[in-house]
């Protein structure tokens, strides 16, 4: 069974059309992302799929059940991270995490939750004296806590420095590895490529692109750039398949030590489909 199926997803806000017949399939246990521009669709969407938000129209299906009228015992088998949670309580940070751990059924133990988040040493301290990012990992360890079978991650990582990101990563490949189904927003495409199996790019509501990291919009039959050095200059040439100028450099033994190939990066791909390319 697929962990999320929508089909001709609908959403329309006072005669603003924002979500413009989606079609989505997530299967069970993949690391799915949704990128798009601001306003294109995305907290909507997840909303949705989330039983936040009521649809104007199509069908969906979360863990088998419609998110419109879904129950407790569905609600217990799901994990969310909003955008803009307000958590600035005056409880500490194990307080709140075992506080929200006694809605589940089968919760985690709140160290070890605490611990996964990497924020041991504040443990004892008041969410509402942390930092924006340490808060954010408290969002993050509120969703998890439940052993949530799917995981909805809506800009999990915005204000984290790069070594909070980082550890994020590995936290989300953990979770991944013990089969946890994840759909994650996020502005960042790096972070899209180290972690999802499959992404889609929505713009106006609508899903304009859909695939791998390594092969969104074309991504794998785009020219690579082939730089080399030649008598202290940089020699660059465009080939879909470098395979044969390698071999001719090599056979005119070319000094090959400063030798890169690169293709389009993930965000050069995306920046055209979205219309904002170079
Ligand atoms: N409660 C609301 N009432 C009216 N319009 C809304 C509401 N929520 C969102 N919208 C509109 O719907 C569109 C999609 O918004 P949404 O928040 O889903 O975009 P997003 O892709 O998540 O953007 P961002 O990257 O900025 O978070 C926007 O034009 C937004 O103004």
């Amino acid at each position: 069974m697929n962990a999320i199926e929508v089909s001709g997803l609908r959403k329309t806000y006072q005669g603003h059309e924002a979500v413009r017949g989606i079609d989505l399939t997530v299967t069970r246990g993949e690391v799915f992302a949704l990128l798009g521009p601001n306003g294109a669709g995305k907290t909507t969407t997840v909303e949705i799929l989330e039983g936040h938000r009521r649809r104007s129209g199509g069908d969906v299906r979360v863990l088998g059940d419609d998110p419109g009228t879904a129950g407790r015992a569905w609600r217990a088998r799901i994990g969310v991270v909003l955008q803009d949670a307000d958590d600035a309580a005056d409880l500490t940070v194990a307080e709140m995490v075992r506080h929200v751990g006694g809605f589940y059924p089968d919760p985690r133990p709140a160290d070890e939750v605490i611990e996964l988040v990497g924020l041991t040493e504040k443990r004892g301290s008041k969410i509402r004296q942390l930092s924006g990012g340490q808060r954010r990992r408290v969002d993050v360890a509120l969703g998890i806590i439940g052993r949530p079978e799917l995981l909805f991650l809506d800009e999990p990582t915005t204000g984290f420095d790069p070594a909070a990101r980082r550890q994020f990563w590995e936290l989300i490949r953990t979770l991944a590895a013990e089969g946890t189904t994840i759909l994650l927003t996020t502005h960042y495409l790096e972070e899209a490529e180290a972690l999802a199996d499959r992404l889609a790019v929505l713009a106006g509501g609508r899903i304009v692109a859909e695939g791998t990291p390594a092969t969104l919009g074309g991504r794998a039959q785009s020219d690579a750039v082939i730089k080399w050095q030649e008598d202290g200059k940089i020699r660059t040439k465009r080939a879909t398949d470098p395979t044969e100028l390698i071999k001719q450099l090599i056979d005119e033994k070319a000094d090959l030590t400063t030798l890169t190939i690169t293709r389009p990066t993930l965000e050069d791909v995306y920046l055209d489909l979205i219309g904002a390319g170079r």
